[in-house]
């Protein structure tokens, strides 16, 4: 978008320039008369040079800006600082190229792809950082070489320039240094690259400085590169560099809009919740809660929920229900499922079942409990409480669990393979393996829950629900296959085994299902919230004879 100077479109007008003929077809002004309107300007014959190095000069510029009718001095010159590389041959000539470089294993599958980047220490900022591949420009090269020489200078590998950018400025209000940005792309079937590829990150072409500087490449996933470089910053403290910060942004933003634009669902919103920590932005506590008071679900996806830890996560509790012979394991007695109850984090799992499964799990069993910390910070700025914390406040003992299931496959006479229920606790965060039938009674229907990869189904249960006064709704739901009554589940769903891990967020267990001033959980008089569970779950036996939803709830299904 061209945006066009007020000042200068005013003095325009005022100095009688806007006769038509002087216009471009554009319609946009411009004005190439030397006059005032050309302020500010840095008049060059007055700098200064403050000092200098065999690096850099600092200067102390002087520019005229317009005269300022309020002000009486009429004073119109002002003084910046700025540094200049010495190696700068004009005041236009570019400095340096920083290289996008994009390593390609496989031309039909972008979501393989790879970003190039380097760490290194640098001490203007006493600290490693992660930037993008950039070099000084030699003397008469032109930057397309100039990328291609320190490219593979600095990583060893060979890529092919697909792209040159007009200068773009690092820091326009310290220094005048300027680059090219130049993409590349970098085809990892080559036989030089794929050798290089296989030598550790720190290789051998470095030499002195960059040397010193223990400079290393690092090859970070196209796919989900905000949370690898969040996850970078978190874990070694690395700090990044802003245009390569702008550029993960970016992506992001890109693939939540696509996300988005496929999926205008009102009754089941993907929502993306922005921060696993603090406060949310308002926006988003509001789409959350206006959800959640609809249909009682929604999509959502959040930084810490990444697709790799629900890769794993799926992984991990598809190997424990087929491990043979563990108490964990238990065959459900009336739905075609097994499932594992896990609580806290210390998971208790019998059988032979690798650390690193147990693992998958803990770390994604963390991720949610952050998650549902924010979305109920969300719900209760939803709903108009003077107190964000209040919800999180009636959890912070974090007795969620998590169950593991499993569906064994069927066919066009199998009912349902989870009956109709309500949650009984106040959040479940459901994830699946992306197999169908989930579905939930609303507006007097079963409806098809939709599912989007790299997201979690987030729905209310009956807890909150009764501290909302209802205002948010736990809604009957059930996993459906063909046989079931009004259900749009396919044949193709129910053919196949399907796993799923819902984490149930219940609140401390000295807490009265009845908070203050209001009436009781219908048929919970009196209980806290240990007995509540007891009450609805059937307890921890494997005969699970509990409540499926509270009365009101069965009315609503009708
Ligand atoms: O497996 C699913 O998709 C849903 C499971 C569920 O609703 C539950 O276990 O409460
Ligand atoms: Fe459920």
């Amino acid at each position: 978008m061209l945006v066009v100077n007020r000042r200068l479109l005013l003095t325009t007008l005022s100095t009688g320039l806007r006769t038509p003929h002087l216009l471009p077809r554009s319609g946009i002004r411009f004005n190439s008369m030397s006059s005032s309107s050309d302020l500010p300007r840095v008049d060059f014959s007055q700098t200064e040079t403050v000092g200098s190095t065999r690096w850099m000069r600092l200067e102390t510029l002087s520019y005229h800006v317009a005269p300022d009718p309020n002000d009486a001095s009429g004073d119109t010159l002002r003084k910046w600082d700025r540094a200049v590389r010495t190696t700068k041959k004009s005041e236009d000539a570019v400095d340096a190229v920083v290289i996008l470089a994009i390593l390609r294993y496989d031309l039909s599958d972008p979501s393989k792809d790879e970003i190039v980047c380097v760490k290194q220490f640098r001490p203007p900022v006493n600290g490693y950082t992660i930037e993008l591949p950039a070099g000084l420009i030699d003397p008469n090269e032109d930057p397309a070489a100039a990328a291609e020489r320190e490219f593979k200078e600095e990583t060893g590998y060979i890529g092919k320039v697909l792209s040159v950018s007009p200068p773009s400025y690092l820091s326009p209000g310290l220094t005048n240094e300027s680059a090219c940005m130049v993409k590349m792309e970098v085809d990892m079937t080559l036989e030089h690259n794929a050798k290089n590829h296989e030598r550790t990150e720190s290789h051998d072409g470095l030499e002195g400085c960059e040397k010193d500087r223990g400079l290393e490449k690092l090859l970070l996933p196209k796919v989900g590169f905000l949370n690898a470089l969040h996850d970078l910053q978190k874990k070694d403290g690395v700090k990044i560099f802003a245009a390569l910060y702008s550029l993960a942004l970016c992506l992001k933003v890109c693939k939540d809009t696509i996300i988005t634009s496929q999926h205008p669902s009102k009754m089941f919103p993907l929502v993306n919740l922005e921060t696993s920590v603090g406060v949310p932005p308002m926006e988003v506590a509001q789409k959350i809660t206006t959800a959640l008071k609809g249909s009682g679900f929604l999509i959502l996806t959040a930084p810490e929920l990444t697709s790799q830890l629900q890769k794993r996560a799926i992984r991990a509790a598809s190997k424990i229900l087929d491990t043979k012979q563990s108490s964990t394991v238990i065959s459900h007695p009336t739905d075609p499922k097994i499932y594992a109850m896990l609580h806290g984090l210390d998971f208790n799992v019998d059988g032979d079942v690798s650390q690193d499964y147990i693992q998958d799990l803990k770390d994604w069993y963390g991720a949610l409990r952050s998650t549902k910390d924010v979305l109920l910070r969300c719900i209760a700025i939803g709903l108009g409480m003077n107190e964000p914390d209040f919800f999180v406040n009636l959890h912070n003992e974090h007795n969620d669990s998590l169950r593991l299931l499993k569906y064994h496959p069927g066919d066009e006479n199998t009912g349902n393979r989870c009956k109709e229920h309500s949650d009984y606790g106040t959040l479940t965060l459901l994830l699946t393996d992306g197999v169908g039938g989930l579905e939930a009674f609303v507006d007097g229907k079963w409806r098809s829950v939709p599912y989007i990869k790299d997201a979690v189904v987030v729905n209310i249960g009956s807890i909150l629900s009764h501290w909302t006064r209802h205002e948010l709704s736990a809604t009957l739901h059930r996993v459906a296959a063909p046989a079931s009554v009004g259900s749009n589940t396919l044949k193709k769903a129910v053919s196949v085994p399907r796993i799923s891990l819902a984490y149930f967020a219940d609140p401390n267990r000295d807490v009265s299902t009845t908070l203050q001033g209001q009436e009781e959980l219908v048929g919970a008089s009196d209980m806290n919230i240990s007995e509540y569970i007891q009450w609805r779950s059937g307890g921890s036996g494997s005969d699970r004879d509990g409540v499926a939803f509270t009365s009101g709830e069965k009315d609503r299904l009708g």
